[in-house]
């Protein structure tokens, strides 16, 4: 029988007038963008926390920590490769990925197929394996407020 496992990821950044927005890979014209030490896409952050806690492998912090330089403005693309690969050398695969992402604005709807086709392209999948769901927090709380954009994520892992 196919052995699984499931993991979840959470992450929050704070929305700012300096920055880009970047979701899923994808960058979507707003007057806001994210703050982080990385390009913050809280995405694919959430879905790399959630890759790592189904093998117990900690969380992206341990792996690309903000006090290292390296990751100054990192690609979370690029940092999702080196999460995927990591999956992959302890003999497992995605199954498939479901996400919600939580922002009063903008609408990211629009957005949502290219960036399941980018996070396909980089996890080696159909982008029917991936689910992304936006939802505003009815003005309720930081999100609701527009101080910030969170996303969570659901994973399972095949057995390879
Ligand atoms: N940033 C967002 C938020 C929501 N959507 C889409 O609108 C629908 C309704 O959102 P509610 O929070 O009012 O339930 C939601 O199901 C999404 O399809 C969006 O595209 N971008
Ligand atoms: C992505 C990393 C890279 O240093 O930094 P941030 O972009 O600040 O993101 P966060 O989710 O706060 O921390 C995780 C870090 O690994």
């Amino acid at each position: 029988m196919t052995k699984l496992r499931i993991g979840n990821g959470y992450d929050i950044h704070r929305l700012v007038s300096d920055r880009p927005l970047i979701l899923g890979g994808v960058q979507i014209p707003h007057e806001l963008g994210l703050l982080g030490h990385s390009d913050a896409d809280v995405l694919t952050h959430a879905i790399m926390d959630a890759m790592l806690g189904a093998l117990s492998l900690g969380d992206i912090g341990h792996y690309f920590p903000p006090s290292d330089p390296q990751w100054a403005g990192a690609d979370s693309l690029v940092l999702l490769t080196k999460v995927h690969q990591l999956i992959q050398d302890q003999g497992w695969q995605v199954g498939n990925i479901d996400s919600v992402v939580v922002a009063e604005r903008p609408k990211l709807k629009p957005h949502i197929h290219k960036m399941r086709d980018k996070l396909a392209t980089v996890l080696a999948l159909q982008p029917n394996q991936i689910g992304i769901k936006a939802t505003t927090n009815e003005k309720l709380g930081p999100e609701g407020r527009e101080e910030g954009i969170c996303a969570y994520a659901v994973v399972l892992l095949l057995e390879a």
